[in-house]
Protein backbone atom coordinates (compact mmCIF):
# COMPACT_ATOMS: atom_id res chain seq x y z
CA UNK A 1 0.00 0.00 0.00
CA UNK A 2 1.92 3.11 -1.35
CA UNK A 3 0.55 6.60 -0.06
CA UNK A 4 0.79 8.47 -3.41
CA UNK A 5 -0.54 12.10 -2.44
CA UNK A 6 -2.79 14.02 -0.39
CA UNK A 7 -6.92 14.27 -1.26
CA UNK A 8 -5.84 17.75 -1.75
CA UNK A 9 -3.63 17.77 -4.37
CA UNK A 10 -5.57 14.51 -6.26
CA UNK A 11 -7.99 15.05 -9.05
CA UNK A 12 -10.76 13.57 -7.51
CA UNK A 13 -13.91 15.67 -6.20
CA UNK A 14 -15.54 15.35 -3.11
CA UNK A 15 -18.98 15.19 -4.15
CA UNK A 16 -17.80 11.93 -6.11
CA UNK A 17 -18.00 10.30 -2.82
CA UNK A 18 -21.20 9.13 -1.52
CA UNK A 19 -20.72 9.53 2.01
CA UNK A 20 -19.11 13.64 1.40
CA UNK A 21 -22.65 14.02 -1.32
CA UNK A 22 -24.13 17.36 -0.53
CA UNK A 23 -21.74 17.80 2.59
CA UNK A 24 -19.26 20.79 0.91
CA UNK A 25 -18.91 23.11 3.28
CA UNK A 26 -15.30 24.74 3.10
CA UNK A 27 -14.27 23.35 6.79
CA UNK A 28 -14.99 19.86 5.58
CA UNK A 29 -13.27 20.48 2.20
CA UNK A 30 -9.91 21.51 4.08
CA UNK A 31 -10.07 19.02 6.93
CA UNK A 32 -10.28 16.00 3.87
CA UNK A 33 -7.63 17.54 2.33
CA UNK A 34 -4.32 16.19 4.36
CA UNK A 35 -5.75 13.32 4.21
CA UNK A 36 -3.83 9.91 2.21
CA UNK A 37 -4.37 8.97 -0.76
CA UNK A 38 -2.93 5.54 -1.20
CA UNK A 39 -2.39 3.14 -4.22
CA UNK A 40 -2.91 -0.63 -4.12
CA UNK A 41 -1.79 -3.05 -7.06
CA UNK A 42 -4.31 -5.61 -8.10
CA UNK A 43 -4.29 -8.29 -5.83
CA UNK A 44 -2.87 -6.21 -2.70
CA UNK A 45 -4.37 -6.10 0.60
CA UNK A 46 -5.03 -3.51 2.19
CA UNK A 47 -2.90 -3.44 5.25
CA UNK A 48 -4.88 -1.95 7.89
CA UNK A 49 -2.85 -3.02 10.83
CA UNK A 50 -4.99 -2.67 14.39
CA UNK A 51 -6.58 0.22 13.58
CA UNK A 52 -9.75 0.50 11.64
CA UNK A 53 -9.95 3.36 9.14
CA UNK A 54 -12.36 4.54 7.02
CA UNK A 55 -11.35 4.25 3.11
CA UNK A 56 -13.25 5.41 -0.23
CA UNK A 57 -12.44 4.31 -3.12
CA UNK A 58 -11.61 6.63 -5.68
CA UNK A 59 -10.50 4.09 -8.43
CA UNK A 60 -10.80 0.55 -9.27
CA UNK A 61 -12.79 -1.97 -7.39
CA UNK A 62 -11.92 -3.67 -3.96
CA UNK A 63 -13.51 -6.68 -2.93
CA UNK A 64 -14.10 -7.13 0.61
CA UNK A 65 -14.46 -10.50 2.38
CA UNK A 66 -16.53 -11.09 5.51
CA UNK A 67 -14.40 -11.55 8.63
CA UNK A 68 -12.67 -14.98 8.30
CA UNK A 69 -11.75 -14.89 12.37
CA UNK A 70 -15.13 -14.44 13.72
CA UNK A 71 -17.10 -17.71 12.05
CA UNK A 72 -18.41 -15.06 9.60
CA UNK A 73 -17.11 -16.37 6.98
CA UNK A 74 -19.97 -17.50 4.78
CA UNK A 75 -18.44 -16.25 1.21
CA UNK A 76 -20.25 -13.32 0.95
CA UNK A 77 -17.71 -11.19 -0.62
CA UNK A 78 -18.74 -7.93 -1.69
CA UNK A 79 -17.09 -5.50 -4.23
CA UNK A 80 -16.72 -1.73 -3.68
CA UNK A 81 -16.67 0.46 -6.29
CA UNK A 82 -15.81 4.31 -6.75
CA UNK A 83 -17.10 6.44 -4.21
CA UNK A 84 -18.40 3.94 -2.19
CA UNK A 85 -17.19 3.33 1.21
CA UNK A 86 -15.66 0.43 4.02
CA UNK A 87 -14.73 0.28 7.39
CA UNK A 88 -17.04 2.95 9.05
CA UNK A 89 -18.72 0.44 11.19
CA UNK A 90 -15.31 -0.62 12.77
CA UNK A 91 -14.21 2.74 12.90
CA UNK A 92 -17.68 3.79 14.78
CA UNK A 93 -17.68 0.46 17.05
CA UNK A 94 -14.16 1.55 17.66
CA UNK A 95 -12.61 -2.17 16.57
CA UNK A 96 -10.55 -3.40 14.88
CA UNK A 97 -11.26 -3.95 11.46
CA UNK A 98 -10.86 -7.80 10.40
CA UNK A 99 -12.17 -8.08 6.86
CA UNK A 100 -9.86 -8.59 4.05
CA UNK A 101 -9.84 -5.99 1.35
CA UNK A 102 -8.38 -6.98 -1.77
CA UNK A 103 -7.71 -4.78 -4.80
CA UNK A 104 -9.63 -6.26 -7.58
CA UNK A 105 -7.77 -4.38 -9.70
CA UNK A 106 -5.32 -1.67 -9.76
CA UNK A 107 -7.17 0.88 -7.04
CA UNK A 108 -6.39 4.66 -5.06
CA UNK A 109 -7.97 4.57 -2.09
CA UNK A 110 -8.60 7.70 0.40
CA UNK A 111 -7.81 6.92 3.75
CA UNK A 112 -9.45 8.80 6.63
CA UNK A 113 -8.30 8.06 9.95
CA UNK A 114 -11.22 7.31 12.88
CA UNK A 115 -10.74 10.78 14.72
CA UNK A 116 -11.32 12.86 11.79
CA UNK A 117 -14.27 10.98 10.62
CA UNK A 118 -15.61 11.59 14.25
CA UNK A 119 -14.73 15.40 14.10
CA UNK A 120 -16.54 15.26 10.69
CA UNK A 121 -19.58 14.13 12.05
CA UNK A 122 -19.68 16.84 14.94
CA UNK A 123 -19.04 19.00 12.11
CA UNK A 124 -21.31 18.26 9.38
CA UNK A 125 -24.82 17.04 10.03
CA UNK A 126 -25.17 16.44 5.82
CA UNK A 127 -22.40 13.79 6.67
CA UNK A 128 -23.63 12.25 9.51
CA UNK A 129 -27.07 11.99 7.60
CA UNK A 130 -25.72 9.97 4.70
CA UNK A 131 -23.63 7.74 7.13
CA UNK A 132 -27.05 6.94 9.04
CA UNK A 133 -28.68 6.44 5.64
CA UNK A 134 -25.56 3.98 4.79
CA UNK A 135 -25.59 2.11 8.37
CA UNK A 136 -29.14 1.43 7.89
CA UNK A 137 -28.78 0.22 4.16
CA UNK A 138 -26.25 -2.19 5.46
CA UNK A 139 -28.47 -3.65 8.33
CA UNK A 140 -31.07 -3.93 5.31
CA UNK A 141 -28.77 -5.77 3.30
CA UNK A 142 -27.27 -7.90 6.72
CA UNK A 143 -31.56 -8.69 7.42
CA UNK A 144 -32.08 -9.75 4.02
CA UNK A 145 -29.23 -11.89 3.86
CA UNK A 146 -30.10 -13.42 7.26
CA UNK A 147 -33.15 -14.09 6.54
CA UNK A 148 -32.57 -16.00 2.95
CA UNK A 149 -29.75 -18.04 4.77
CA UNK A 150 -32.35 -19.04 7.04
CA UNK A 151 -34.42 -20.03 4.26
CA UNK A 152 -31.68 -21.89 2.99
CA UNK A 153 -31.06 -23.63 6.04
CA UNK A 154 -34.83 -24.60 6.77
CA UNK A 155 -34.40 -26.20 3.38
CA UNK A 156 -31.20 -28.05 3.90
CA UNK A 157 -32.71 -29.35 7.29
CA UNK A 158 -36.10 -30.74 5.82
CA UNK A 159 -34.00 -32.29 2.87
CA UNK A 160 -31.88 -34.03 5.66
CA UNK A 161 -35.25 -35.27 7.31
CA UNK A 162 -36.40 -36.67 4.35
CA UNK A 163 -35.57 -39.79 2.37
CA UNK A 164 -34.39 -39.33 -1.45
CA UNK A 165 -35.87 -42.45 -3.10
CA UNK A 166 -39.48 -42.45 -1.27
CA UNK A 167 -40.07 -38.50 -0.41
CA UNK A 168 -41.03 -40.26 3.39
CA UNK A 169 -39.43 -39.30 6.28
CA UNK A 170 -36.41 -40.56 6.89
CA UNK A 171 -34.54 -42.51 10.25
CA UNK A 172 -33.32 -39.44 11.40
CA UNK A 173 -36.90 -37.75 11.66
CA UNK A 174 -37.68 -40.44 13.64
CA UNK A 175 -35.08 -40.31 16.03
CA UNK A 176 -35.94 -36.61 16.41
CA UNK A 177 -39.57 -36.68 16.52
CA UNK A 178 -40.90 -40.26 17.98
CA UNK A 179 -39.30 -39.47 21.66
CA UNK A 180 -41.52 -36.40 21.47
CA UNK A 181 -44.47 -37.67 20.27
CA UNK A 182 -44.42 -40.83 22.53
CA UNK A 183 -43.29 -38.22 25.94
CA UNK A 184 -46.24 -35.90 24.72
CA UNK A 185 -48.59 -39.39 24.39
CA UNK A 186 -47.78 -40.35 28.33
CA UNK A 187 -48.02 -37.08 29.41
CA UNK A 188 -51.47 -36.26 27.70
CA UNK A 189 -52.78 -39.42 28.28
CA UNK A 190 -53.25 -40.29 24.97
CA UNK A 191 -52.57 -43.56 22.87
CA UNK A 192 -49.67 -42.93 19.86
CA UNK A 193 -49.88 -46.02 17.71
CA UNK A 194 -47.01 -47.12 15.18
CA UNK A 195 -47.15 -49.64 12.22
CA UNK A 196 -44.13 -51.63 11.36
CA UNK A 197 -44.01 -52.31 7.46
CA UNK A 198 -41.58 -54.91 5.28
CA UNK A 199 -42.54 -55.79 1.93
CA UNK A 200 -42.40 -59.56 1.38
CA UNK A 201 -39.79 -61.19 -0.56
CA UNK A 202 -38.28 -57.70 -1.94
CA UNK A 203 -35.19 -59.66 -2.50
CA UNK A 204 -37.15 -61.92 -5.10
CA UNK A 205 -38.46 -58.88 -6.58
CA UNK A 206 -35.35 -57.38 -6.63
CA UNK A 207 -33.51 -60.40 -8.31
CA UNK A 208 -36.89 -60.96 -10.64
CA UNK A 209 -37.67 -57.95 -11.78
CA UNK A 210 -33.93 -56.18 -11.30
CA UNK A 211 -32.62 -52.89 -8.75
CA UNK A 212 -34.01 -50.35 -10.66
CA UNK A 213 -37.80 -51.73 -10.90
CA UNK A 214 -37.43 -52.45 -6.90
CA UNK A 215 -36.95 -48.58 -6.81
CA UNK A 216 -39.95 -48.08 -8.30
CA UNK A 217 -41.64 -51.02 -6.31
CA UNK A 218 -40.61 -49.37 -3.26
CA UNK A 219 -41.52 -45.64 -3.87
CA UNK A 220 -44.62 -46.93 -4.92
CA UNK A 221 -45.34 -48.94 -1.67
CA UNK A 222 -44.24 -45.75 0.04
CA UNK A 223 -46.41 -43.69 -1.69
CA UNK A 224 -49.64 -45.67 -1.47
CA UNK A 225 -49.01 -45.57 2.71
CA UNK A 226 -48.55 -41.80 2.51
CA UNK A 227 -52.04 -41.25 1.06
CA UNK A 228 -53.30 -43.91 3.12
CA UNK A 229 -52.84 -42.40 6.14
CA UNK A 230 -54.99 -39.30 7.80
CA UNK A 231 -52.50 -36.15 7.84
CA UNK A 232 -51.70 -35.95 11.38
CA UNK A 233 -50.03 -39.23 10.39
CA UNK A 234 -46.29 -39.90 9.81
CA UNK A 235 -44.98 -42.29 6.78
CA UNK A 236 -41.32 -42.96 7.62
CA UNK A 237 -38.89 -45.11 5.60
CA UNK A 238 -37.48 -47.14 8.57
CA UNK A 239 -34.50 -48.92 6.46
CA UNK A 240 -34.48 -50.93 3.27
CA UNK A 241 -37.80 -52.19 2.72
CA UNK A 242 -39.49 -51.39 5.76
CA UNK A 243 -41.58 -48.70 6.31
CA UNK A 244 -42.87 -47.50 9.69
CA UNK A 245 -46.42 -45.53 10.12
CA UNK A 246 -46.53 -43.31 13.36
CA UNK A 247 -50.32 -42.65 14.26
CA UNK A 248 -50.87 -39.89 17.19
CA UNK A 249 -54.23 -40.68 18.87
CA UNK A 250 -54.99 -43.69 17.92
CA UNK A 251 -55.90 -47.00 19.99
CA UNK A 252 -54.26 -50.34 19.01
CA UNK A 253 -57.53 -51.69 17.40
CA UNK A 254 -58.09 -48.65 15.22
CA UNK A 255 -54.65 -48.86 14.54
CA UNK A 256 -55.02 -52.69 13.46
CA UNK A 257 -57.97 -51.81 11.13
CA UNK A 258 -55.13 -48.58 9.47
CA UNK A 259 -53.19 -51.38 9.18
CA UNK A 260 -55.52 -54.18 7.10
CA UNK A 261 -56.62 -51.04 4.77
CA UNK A 262 -52.78 -50.57 4.48
CA UNK A 263 -52.14 -54.07 3.15
CA UNK A 264 -55.30 -53.99 0.85
CA UNK A 265 -54.25 -51.15 -1.02
CA UNK A 266 -50.78 -52.22 -1.20
CA UNK A 267 -52.32 -55.46 -2.67
CA UNK A 268 -53.74 -54.04 -5.32
CA UNK A 269 -51.14 -50.94 -5.88
CA UNK A 270 -49.88 -50.39 -9.46
CA UNK A 271 -46.21 -50.88 -9.64
CA UNK A 272 -45.53 -50.17 -12.96
CA UNK A 273 -48.31 -47.70 -14.65
CA UNK A 274 -47.46 -47.09 -17.91
CA UNK A 275 -45.16 -50.49 -18.76
CA UNK A 276 -46.41 -53.21 -21.18
CA UNK A 277 -44.80 -55.36 -17.62
CA UNK A 278 -47.22 -58.35 -16.39
CA UNK A 279 -48.44 -56.84 -13.31
CA UNK A 280 -45.88 -57.53 -10.19
CA UNK A 281 -47.92 -57.05 -7.33
CA UNK A 282 -46.45 -55.99 -4.02
CA UNK A 283 -47.39 -57.21 -0.46
CA UNK A 284 -46.46 -56.37 2.76
CA UNK A 285 -46.28 -57.75 6.46
CA UNK A 286 -47.37 -55.46 9.33
CA UNK A 287 -47.26 -55.35 12.90
CA UNK A 288 -48.91 -52.87 15.08
CA UNK A 289 -48.67 -51.84 18.77
CA UNK A 290 -49.36 -49.02 20.89
CA UNK A 291 -47.73 -47.64 23.31
CA UNK A 292 -48.14 -48.51 27.01
CA UNK A 293 -48.06 -47.00 29.96
CA UNK A 294 -44.81 -46.57 31.17
CA UNK A 295 -43.17 -47.62 28.15
CA UNK A 296 -40.85 -45.56 25.51
CA UNK A 297 -40.06 -45.34 22.12
CA UNK A 298 -37.80 -48.09 22.09
CA UNK A 299 -40.33 -50.35 23.35
CA UNK A 300 -42.97 -49.11 20.85
CA UNK A 301 -40.86 -49.71 17.64
CA UNK A 302 -39.71 -53.66 19.27
CA UNK A 303 -43.02 -54.27 19.76
CA UNK A 304 -44.24 -53.34 16.20
CA UNK A 305 -41.02 -55.17 15.17
CA UNK A 306 -42.41 -58.33 16.98
CA UNK A 307 -45.67 -58.04 15.60
CA UNK A 308 -44.44 -57.86 12.25
CA UNK A 309 -42.32 -61.10 13.08
CA UNK A 310 -45.71 -62.76 13.66
CA UNK A 311 -47.14 -61.36 10.73
CA UNK A 312 -43.97 -62.88 8.76
CA UNK A 313 -44.12 -66.45 10.37
CA UNK A 314 -47.48 -66.72 9.67
CA UNK A 315 -47.17 -66.38 5.79
CA UNK A 316 -46.33 -62.82 4.85
CA UNK A 317 -49.27 -60.14 3.37
CA UNK A 318 -51.09 -59.56 6.39
CA UNK A 319 -51.35 -57.70 10.05
CA UNK A 320 -50.46 -58.96 13.33
CA UNK A 321 -51.40 -56.95 17.01
N1 LIG B 1 -34.43 -51.89 -5.04
C1 LIG B 1 -34.18 -51.68 -3.77
N2 LIG B 1 -34.06 -52.75 -2.94
C2 LIG B 1 -33.83 -52.52 -1.65
C3 LIG B 1 -33.71 -51.24 -1.12
N3 LIG B 1 -33.49 -51.34 0.21
C4 LIG B 1 -33.47 -52.67 0.48
N4 LIG B 1 -33.67 -53.38 -0.62
C5 LIG B 1 -33.66 -54.82 -0.79
O1 LIG B 1 -34.67 -55.43 -0.03
C6 LIG B 1 -34.31 -56.80 0.14
C7 LIG B 1 -34.70 -57.25 1.52
O2 LIG B 1 -34.43 -58.62 1.56
P1 LIG B 1 -34.70 -59.48 2.84
O3 LIG B 1 -34.38 -58.72 4.07
O4 LIG B 1 -33.99 -60.79 2.62
O5 LIG B 1 -36.22 -59.70 2.89
P2 LIG B 1 -37.26 -60.10 1.79
O6 LIG B 1 -36.64 -60.64 0.56
O7 LIG B 1 -38.19 -58.94 1.60
O8 LIG B 1 -38.03 -61.26 2.48
P3 LIG B 1 -39.07 -61.18 3.64
O9 LIG B 1 -38.91 -59.85 4.31
O10 LIG B 1 -38.73 -62.31 4.56
O11 LIG B 1 -40.40 -61.33 3.02
C8 LIG B 1 -32.81 -56.91 -0.13
O12 LIG B 1 -32.59 -57.62 -1.31
C9 LIG B 1 -32.39 -55.45 -0.29
O13 LIG B 1 -31.37 -55.30 -1.26
C10 LIG B 1 -33.85 -50.14 -2.03
O14 LIG B 1 -33.74 -48.98 -1.67
N5 LIG B 1 -34.07 -50.41 -3.33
Amino acid sequence: MNQIGTFGASRYAMGELQLFRDAEDPAVTAALAPCAVVRLAAGQQVEDGLRARLYIVLSGTLEVAPDAHSGNDDGGVTRVFPGESVGEQAVLDDAVNLAAMTALEDCELLVIEPELVWQLIDRSNVLARNLLRLLSFRVRAANAQLKRRQKLGEFYRQLSLNDGLTGLYNRAWLNEMLPKLAARALQDGSPLSVIMIDLDHFKRFNDTHGHIAGDAALSAAAGVIRDSLRPSDFAVRYGGEELLAVLPDTHLDLAGIVAERLAERLRTAMVFPDMRLPLPHITGSFGVACLEAGGDEHALVAAADTALYRAKEAGRDRVSV
